[in-house]
């Protein structure tokens, strides 16, 4: 059962053909806590996104969202209930401007049995474009409103899709490397955007940026060999002697 937890995985596990690159994942998410995922190159850390938002199912265990068993629920339906990730690339419609990227995640969201793929007219839904323009500017990014995607800078382009998951008002929001590739005032602008989210908001974040993940976490998770090595306070991950370990020789430091 679920528990009241937004989040309930039960010994979740993955295997790749002979290959297990999860065996056993068993974690509790409560509502509006702040989680950063580490681990060494491989650890498994996408794949676990993957099975949380229902790319991949996996081989054994279960995932609740609250009392709801959603092992087998399909990527769009996790969707439709607010799990929501962002991936390590781009997934932006790069031919079309960043305000149409914006509407057309805003259709969506409201869209029942809509066509979310075709553009509405702003005389018909001034109400669309209004929403969208308020949230631009609060971003401030309404400088770049008609800017055509492919034409911005990569950090730029990562942060429009950050922004988009955002926009679909989630419940849970899973970032995968949010500030990877970004200058140090692209990523600091992602940082403030995540620090400004609603306080309900849960947020999983893959980062290997450790200053950022340490500075956003409440909690922190560090997998490896395909568990959970350690799962704790900042503080008490940070001076862990197995997390020291596994990142000495790495170049990172904790
Ligand atoms: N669809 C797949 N088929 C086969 N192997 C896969 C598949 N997806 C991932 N893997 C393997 O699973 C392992 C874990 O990959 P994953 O991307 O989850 O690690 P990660 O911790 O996110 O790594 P990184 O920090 O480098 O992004 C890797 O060895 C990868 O090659």
């Amino acid at each position: 059962m679920g528990s009241g937890k937004i989040l309930k995985i039960n010994g979740i596990g993955k295997s790749f053909g002979g290959l297990q690159i999860l065996k056993d994942i068993s974690l509790e998410v409560e509502k509006g806590e702040r989680i950063g995922i580490i681990g060494p190159n491989g650890a498994g850390k996408t794949t676990f996104f993957n099975l949380l938002v229902g790319d991949l199912e996996p081989t054994h265990g279960e995932i609740y969202h609250y009392d709801t068993n959603i092992t087998k629920q399909p990527n769009f339906k996790r969707v439709r209930n607010g799990i929501v990730r962002t991936f390590q690339k781009n997934n932006l419609l790069n031919e079309l401007s960043v305000l149409d990227n914006l509407l057309l995640v805003l259709q969506r969201k409201q869209g029942s049995g809509q066509v979310w793929f075709k553009l509405r007219g702003e005389k018909q839904y001034p109400k669309l474009y209004e929403k969208a323009d308020e949230l631009l500017e609060t971003w401030g990014l309404s400088h770049q409103r008609d800017s055509i995607v492919k034409n911005l800078s990569y950090g730029e382009q990562r942060q429009i899709e950050i922004l988009l998951g955002v926009a679909t008002e989630p419940s849970i929001l899973l970032l995968d490397e949010p500030t990877a590739g970004m200058s140090q005032s692209e990523t600091n602008y992602i940082v403030n955007l995540l620090h400004n989210l609603p306080k309900d908001l849960t947020l999983m974040i893959i980062e290997h940026d450790l200053d950022v993940v340490f500075g956003l976490a409440d909690r922190m998770v560090v997998l490896y060999d395909g568990g959970v090595l350690v799962e704790g306070e900042p503080d008490q991950v940070r001076n862990d002697e197995r997390v020291n370990k596994i990142y000495i020789g790495s170049g990172d430091e904790i």
